[in-house]
């Protein structure tokens, strides 16, 4: 099968060293915007050597897309390739705290006659929430905990100092879709499972900056018809991106290899 990486950072990069031996997935376009078009094309002949290094999807010989790149690439190439009837994998799903954007989405891919399919990223547990969503949710709450350091350029920073902090703060409390919307690189889990649950404005978050955690983690407690369940998740981050924890990579990995195996789980 014939790829399409957009962007080409922490989790790209990852996914490419993991990927680059399978049989059956071929990265034939990495999708970066001009400033970071060097830096992919060194990385693309060490790790996709067939891989063309572009500013747009390629109008043709892709088969899939997977989004790799931030928030404004939902926009920017994942509702033209679905249109196109490209099928996409999707880890900015954050991006969806936009006003219009899943219909927009859902448009896109009915238009192409393909899917686009948001994938669990840094979290777990997804879908036994959304089969919990069926019998109906009473609550879904969510906490994300990071080190102080990995809240770095972000509204976390206005009117105090991360690097001084002491002890945990609560940096956010309110609504997914604000979180996804304020935090665009830290709380896509936070959309992930609002999307999955009770929806964006209908899911309690709180982010933490943490000085005692070394881990991303990532809890969720939710209750319904089902029962209840409470998951916490102590992810590694990755080395080149301490916003970002290890797991989405492999999350990304997982769906990529979904498209072509014999059998699923
Ligand atoms: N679902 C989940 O659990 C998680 C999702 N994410 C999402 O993944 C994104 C990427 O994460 P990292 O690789 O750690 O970030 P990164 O900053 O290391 O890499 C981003 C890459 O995308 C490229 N890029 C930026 N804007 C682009 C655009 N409009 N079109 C194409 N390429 C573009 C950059 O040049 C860079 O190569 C995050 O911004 C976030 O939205 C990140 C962590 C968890
Ligand atoms: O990777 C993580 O731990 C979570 C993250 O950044 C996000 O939700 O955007």
């Amino acid at each position: 099968m014939k790829i399409a990486l957009i962007g080409c950072g922490a989790i790209g990069t990852s996914l490419l060293e993991l990927v680059k031996d399978d049989a059956g997935i071929e990265i034939a376009a990495i999708v970066v915007p001009a400033f970071a078009a060097d830096a992919a094309r060194e990385t693309a002949a060490r790790l996709a050597p067939k891989a063309q290094v572009v500013e747009a999807v390629p109008a043709a010989g892709i088969e899939l897309v997977v989004e790799a790149a931030g928030h404004a690439a939902i926009e920017q190439h994942v509702l033209p390739a679905l249109e196109r009837g490209l099928p996409a994998i999707v880890a900015s799903v954050g991006a969806l705290s936009a006003p219009g954007l899943p219909e927009q989405l859902e448009a896109a891919a009915r238009k192409g006659g393909t899917q686009a399919q948001l994938i669990a990223g840094a979290i777990g547990a997804i879908d036994a929430l959304a089969a919990a969503r069926v019998g109906g949710l009473q609550s879904v709450r969510y906490t994300g905990r990071k080190p102080p350091h990995a809240w770095t350029g972000t509204p976390a920073e206005e009117g105090r100092d991360l690097a001084a902090l002491t002890a945990e703060t609560v940096i956010f409390e309110g609504s997914a879709r604000e979180a996804a919307r304020l935090f665009p690189k830290n709380a896509n889990v936070a959309a992930t499972v609002s999307l999955a649950g009770l929806g964006l404005d209908h899911t309690s978050v709180r982010l933490i900056a943490d000085p005692g955690v070394s881990e991303n983690v990532h809890q969720v407690e939710a209750e319904g018809a089902f029962g209840r369940f409470e998951l916490t998740m102590r992810n590694q981050a990755l080395a080149a991106n301490p916003k970002t924890s290890a797991l989405t990579v492999y999350s990304a990995v997982r769906a990529l290899r979904g498209r072509v195996a014999p059998l699923v789980i």
